[in-house]
């Protein structure tokens, strides 16, 4: 994950997480965002030109990081910065009464570099009896030795450390103290002249420094030190003062004020509590009362000046018993910010309940480690999540029924789905509305309701369409978007209507349902025009599809004859051409039908025509020609597939699936599993064409409850199945296809039944003979419209396949091809 998107998905729980289980690689760059860093690198050179050479690498860097690798800002930034930086401006400066001014950020380095001309800070005692500093005993103030940290911009407060500065930091202070352990001293051995060089110490650290005069006055500046590298004079200086400081001084603190207790989060003169801070427990016998003008002692909080406050403390130099003094200034902050002191911040509240749930410093343990790994490992949340209990219900029993015996004793009707196909306005909808109305599957009162409604906004026409389009805008537009389904029975079928949108944009509603049908019925518009219109839109394209899609049974019912006056002779027209389609489409002429029909008046859907005109047709009727079709062979003894046409919450449970049953048998109590989620789920209860029911087999239309399964491991177009024999997942397969156009490595959209996934043709690795499907030619670099081609495509995602599946692609809107997966 990038930087960027780490601060993006940022989240607390991880952040405490990453935090117990830090270790110093984490501290290093990622390997993404070293290759940001150097990719921004070459950027920010290349924009710089001739410039760059004005520029360090790490200074670079530095500004990528901050910036976040934008290069303009970092541009921006290393311009000002240090090519053409602007005039210095005067720093703010501390009035001194010789006129003399000081910058605000100095840091006293010692009382006995007295020689060095240095500003003095005598001024700052000027009102007091022993403040008449003797030149020798006057501290020395010298300028930080390094620039302040932190880049262009901010609020002018201090300077917020980079990234890259503060893990340079870090770094450095862990491989000093490195040093220093190693070449610590043994713990009554005296402090070396090295504790003498100045801390690169944050606002809460304070400076110390000794004189060497008996009694020697000694200034200590709390000072808001940025953390900085030693110069070479300032070492020297130091190592002056520690060359002048006696070798077994103590060390030397004073005690801290209460304002000083506040602004250093020192929480009393407990001496545990300063332990724990990181103080040398004061000893009172060395630190005496504090001084003040007076000589009767001074409250801490009045303030020398405007600039500082300062506290005077004693301490016993030795046991000559004569006294040094320790004066500690403080930084005169108003009010408010020390009231801002006074608790501790939110940062320190996260850093204690830190500090409170690690382990010790070195005792970083393998369960921290652990613990870091167990919440971040695929593994172990894979691990996690699939002991989630998602439904504490007892499981669901079985009956432990033979199913395939209950199925052949039951003699129930036969089931078969017909999917309704044809071009926009056909008149599909109001057919299957008109026989549904005769079959008194709805009733007329219902279907005059609905007449009113469609008059009501000037679709009187539609009422009948409108027992199947339900949705509020098909019945505005009068268009079919998705496949309405209903269902009737005669005397030995149970038949179930898939009622397919013809307009093109909703082809792939159609598809699902053509996936789902034993047989299709054929919507032609028989007006003047409409045939015709028909044929250069989606009726050519419908009767591909619903061939590749499986179905080789189809009725062509030649509609709106009573537009054209029950012309024989159109219906003739019609049936001559459409049947050299349907054979160019490889349907068989004992599987088709053609059915003179008037869906609006019910002329030979559910009755023969009684209008006069329409005589010379003494075939089946619809119904009939729908009866005497035979549904396909049901694979009853393959392991269960169900395709899942719909997901819902109903009473009965959370997680309701609806689809057909592709293959195999199941009964309640079983345990099935979801597709590609790899999820088990039982089943609590079965629907068999909206009736409970024990069991079911392949072709029936099914509504599952299911238990012991979370909603959002199942999807429109998952497959539920055997956990036996699961259908595998795959992003790759290899497809013999019927190509509707031009096919050449590209990227389509892949559709099975109600699955829709992305992916492209990867390969073509043979043209194939249509009718024996031998190969005829290999890797063809195209594909020639209504040939057969082998065909390999990579989908963008793990979906459930296996072969015999057939699937339809599209490009562009367009179906390019349909097959078979081999
Ligand atoms: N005269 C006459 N009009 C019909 C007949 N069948 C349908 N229509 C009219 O044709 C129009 C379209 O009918 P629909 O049933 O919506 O057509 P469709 O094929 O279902 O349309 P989509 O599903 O949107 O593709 C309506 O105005 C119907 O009244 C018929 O047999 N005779």
């Amino acid at each position: 994950m990038s930087r960027h998107q780490y601060v993006r998905n940022l989240d607390y729980q991880d952040a405490m997480d990453e935090y117990e289980g830090y270790t110093e690689e984490e501290d290093e760059l990622s390997p993404e965002d070293r290759v940001l860093l150097n990719q921004g690198t070459a950027d920010v050179q290349a924009a710089l030109g001739v410039e760059a050479s004005k520029v360090t690498v790490a200074q670079i860097e530095e500004a990528l990081w901050h910036y976040y690798y934008d290069v303009d800002k970092s541009v921006a930034y290393l311009t000002a910065k240090f090519i053409n930086p602007p005039p210095k401006a005067a720093k703010p400066a501390i009035r001194q009464p010789n006129g003399k001014s000081v910058t605000s950020s100095w840091r006293i380095v010692g009382a006995a570099a007295a020689s060095r001309p240095a500003p003095s800070v005598s001024h700052l005692f000027r009102d007091m009896p022993w403040g008449n500093i003797p030149k020798h005993r006057e501290a020395t103030l010298v300028p930080p030795p390094m620039p302040r940290g932190g880049l262009l911009g901010g609020s002018g407060t201090q300077p917020k450390l980079s990234k890259l500065q503060a893990l340079a930091a870090a770094r450095k202070k862990k491989a000093e103290e490195k040093t220093a352990d190693n070449n610590k001293p043994k713990a009554a051995e005296a402090p070396t002249g090295k504790e003498n060089v100045p801390p690169s110490a944050p606002l809460n650290k304070r400076v110390r420094f000794s004189g060497s005069a008996t009694q020697d006055r000694i200034v200590a500046i709390m000072t808001p030190a940025v953390p900085s590298q030693p110069t070479q004079s300032d070492l020297q200086q130091q190592s002056d003062v520690a060359a002048a400081t006696p070798e077994n001084e103590p060390v030397l603190k004073a005690t801290p004020s209460a304002f000083a207790r506040i602004l250093c989060g020192l929480p009393s003169d407990d001496p545990k509590a300063k332990a724990s801070m990181g103080e040398t427990p004061l000893d009172p016998s060395l630190f005496g009362e504090r001084y003040g003008p007076d000589n009767k002692g001074r409250p801490p909080e009045e303030p020398v000046d405007s600039t500082w406050w300062f506290d005077i403390h004693k301490r016993k130099r030795d046991d000559s018993g004569e006294y040094e003094e320790v004066v500690v200034l403080y930084p005169n902050l108003p009010q408010d910010a020390r009231d801002n002191f006074a608790l501790p911040s939110p940062d320190d509240i996260v850093l204690a309940a830190q500090a409170k749930a690690k382990p010790k410093a070195g005792q970083r343990t393998a369960a921290a480690q652990s613990k870091k790994k167990s919440t971040h490992s695929p593994e172990t949340v894979a691990a996690a999540v699939s002991e989630l209990k998602v439904d504490d219900a007892p499981l669901p029993k079985s009956r432990g029924l033979d199913v395939l015996s209950e199925f052949e004793k039951s003699k129930g009707k036969k089931n078969a789905s017909f999917v309704v196909v044809g071009h926009v306005d056909a008149g599909k909808s109001t057919m299957m509305g008109r026989l549904l109305l005769d079959l008194k599957v709805v009733d007329q009162r219902a279907v005059d309701k609905l007449r009113k409604e469609a008059e009501n906004i000037g679709k009187g026409s539609f009422a009948l369409a409108w027992v199947l389009d339900q949705r509020p805008e098909e019945r505005s537009r009068g268009v079919t978007i998705d496949v309405a389904s209903n269902r009737f029975e005669t005397k030995n079928t149970v038949f179930t209507i898939l009622d397919a949108p013809g307009h093109r944009d909703f082809i792939p509603n159609m598809i699902a349902g053509a996936s789902q049908a034993d047989f299709a019925i054929l919507v032609i518009d028989a007006g003047i025009g409409g045939f015709e219109s028909g044929l250069k839109g989606q009726t050519r394209e419908h009767l591909l599809l619903i061939r590749s899609m499986g179905v080789s049974r189809v009725i062509v019912a030649v509609n709106k004859l009573d537009m054209v006056a029950w012309s024989q002779e159109r219906f003739n027209e019609i049936k001559n051409q459409m049947a050299g389609f349907l054979s160019a489409a490889n349907f068989q002429d004992k599987n088709i039908s053609f059915v003179p029909v008037s869906g609006l008046h019910g002329d030979n859907l559910l009755h023969r025509s009684t209008d006069p005109a329409a005589s010379w047709y003494t075939g089946p009727t619809l119904i009939e020609e729908l009866e005497n079709s035979e549904p396909n062979a049901r694979a009853l003894t393959n392991p269960l597939r169900i395709t899942v046409s719909d997901v819902s919450r109903t009473i009965q449970s959370p997680v309701t699936v609806s689809g057909r049953i592709d293959a195999g048998s199941l009964q309640t109590g079983d345990a099935v599993m979801v597709q590609p989620s790899g999820e088990k789920a039982y089943v609590k209860s079965v629907l068999v064409d909206e009736a409970p029911a024990e069991w079911a087999v392949a072709g029936q239309n099914v509504v599952l409850h299911l238990s012991h399964i979370d909603p959002m491991h199942v999807k429109v177009g998952d497959i539920i199945c055997d956990p036996a024999n699961l259908v595998p997942r795959a992003d790759t397969f290899t497809l013999k296809a019927l190509a509707f156009d031009i096919l050449m490595p590209m990227e389509v959209e892949v559709y099975r039944g109600r699955l829709q996934v992305g992916g492209r043709i990867e390969a073509i690795p043979a043209l194939l003979d249509k009718v024996t499907g031998q190969v005829i030619k290999k890797k063809p670099k195209i594909v020639k419209p209504a040939t057969v081609a082998r065909i390999v495509v990579k989908l963008e995602a793990q979906v459930p396949l296996e072969a015999g599946q057939r699937v339809v692609l599209r490009s562009g809107g367009q179906t390019v091809a349909a097959g078979l997966l081999e």
